[in-house]
């Protein structure tokens, strides 16, 4: 693996989540990381994504250093030819290879700007990172994808599903009062359909994802025809990628409640995290027995060793 930035950067999925699942039985059983450093570059907030990668990579004996550019670094200027003359203080150029030459991988997150959906799905942020830092670089979050999360999510999905038929897995889209990424949802698209798994999608007209995220998925706009019999179901919000960046409905028919779960095959509840309680998903589901979103987030800690590991080899 030279890279992390999706599903197409792994060999073998099975293997590598068969790995972070031996490294959630016993954490310290490889030490790759011995002597090498991390940094973590970070250009929007994070909670989850920050702390467990700092622990997976202590997990390897590496160090991780963490850099909240956004907050604490110079503004970056990510166009060619230009005389910086305005606000920005540092080219990409400089600021990766400054840090390609600090450490042996880096792990950047770089959310989309929801304005510019071409700039956005060519990943020009990451790719410029890449470009410019010459080291194998991770992606804690970029423009269209959350791949350390997707690993998680698969993990947790096989952890807590022990038959040997298909679960059938649902992502549902929810109400919220911010544009928020595609990412997530494109990523466990990407991350579904490839695994041994029963995949659909519901969400309002409008709210399709992009083709290449969800081609063959079948897509319901009737999110009580979608969930009927779910044995999972990954509840998320996300903009629009019609309409690109835009908030066309916050319908609350569609905050997964009580209502939803009783449609379901007494689903497991998934959500990445932050989640807006009674505005995404109620307190009723997620303070169930039926709610793992805390499993999803033990579990990016082992998804980020096994990804640090395979580059670490
Ligand atoms: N890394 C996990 C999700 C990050 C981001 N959520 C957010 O920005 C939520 C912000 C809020 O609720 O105000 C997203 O949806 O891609
Ligand atoms: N799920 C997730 O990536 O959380 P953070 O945004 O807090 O890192």
């Amino acid at each position: 693996m030279k890279h992390f930035t999706s599903i197409a950067d792994v060999q073998n999925v099975d293997q590598l989540v068969e790995q972070a699942i031996l490294f959630k039985n016993n954490p310290f059983q490889s030490e790759l990381g011995k002597g090498k450093k991390v940094g973590l570059v970070f250009l929007n907030p994070s909670l989850r994504t920050r702390l467990s990668t700092q622990v997976a990579a202590q997990n390897l004996g590496a160090e991780a250093i963490v850099l909240d550019i956004g907050k604490d670094g110079w503004a970056l200027e990510f166009n060619d030819g230009v005389v910086m003359n305005g606000d920005k203080a540092e080219h990409i150029r400089e600021a990766a290879a400054v840090m390609g030459r600090y450490f042996d991988i880096l792990g950047v997150r770089t959310f989309p700007g929801l304005t510019d959906r071409s700039e956005d799905y060519a990943e020009i942020l990451l790719q410029s990172f890449i470009k410019y830092a010459g080291i194998p670089v991770v992606s804690l979050e970029s423009g269209t994808r959350h791949p350390l999360q997707s690993l998680a999510d698969l993990m947790t999905i096989q952890e807590q599903w022990p038959h040997s038929h298909k679960p059938k897995v649902v992502l549902t889209w929810a109400p919220h009062v911010k544009a928020l990424p595609q990412a997530v949802p494109n990523s466990f698209a990407e991350w579904m359909i490839q695994a041994d798994v029963d995949f659909s999608i519901a969400n309002p007209a409008g709210y399709d994802l992009a083709p290449e995220f969800s081609n063959g998925v079948s897509v319901f706009h009737d999110q009580a025809e979608a969930l009927e019999g779910a044995d999972f179901v990954y509840v998320k919000n996300w903009s629009s990628y019609e309409h690109y960046g835009q908030v066309l409905s916050q319908d609350e028919k569609w905050t997964f409640g009580q209502k939803q779960l009783s449609l379901t095959n007494n689903a497991k509840v998934m959500h990445c995290l932050p989640v807006r309680r009674g505005l995404v998903i109620k307190d009723e589901v997620l303070d169930s027995k039926n709610a793992i979103h805390l499993e999803q987030a033990e579990n990016r800690v082992y998804a980020a060793q096994s990804i640090l590991n395979e580059l670490l080899k």
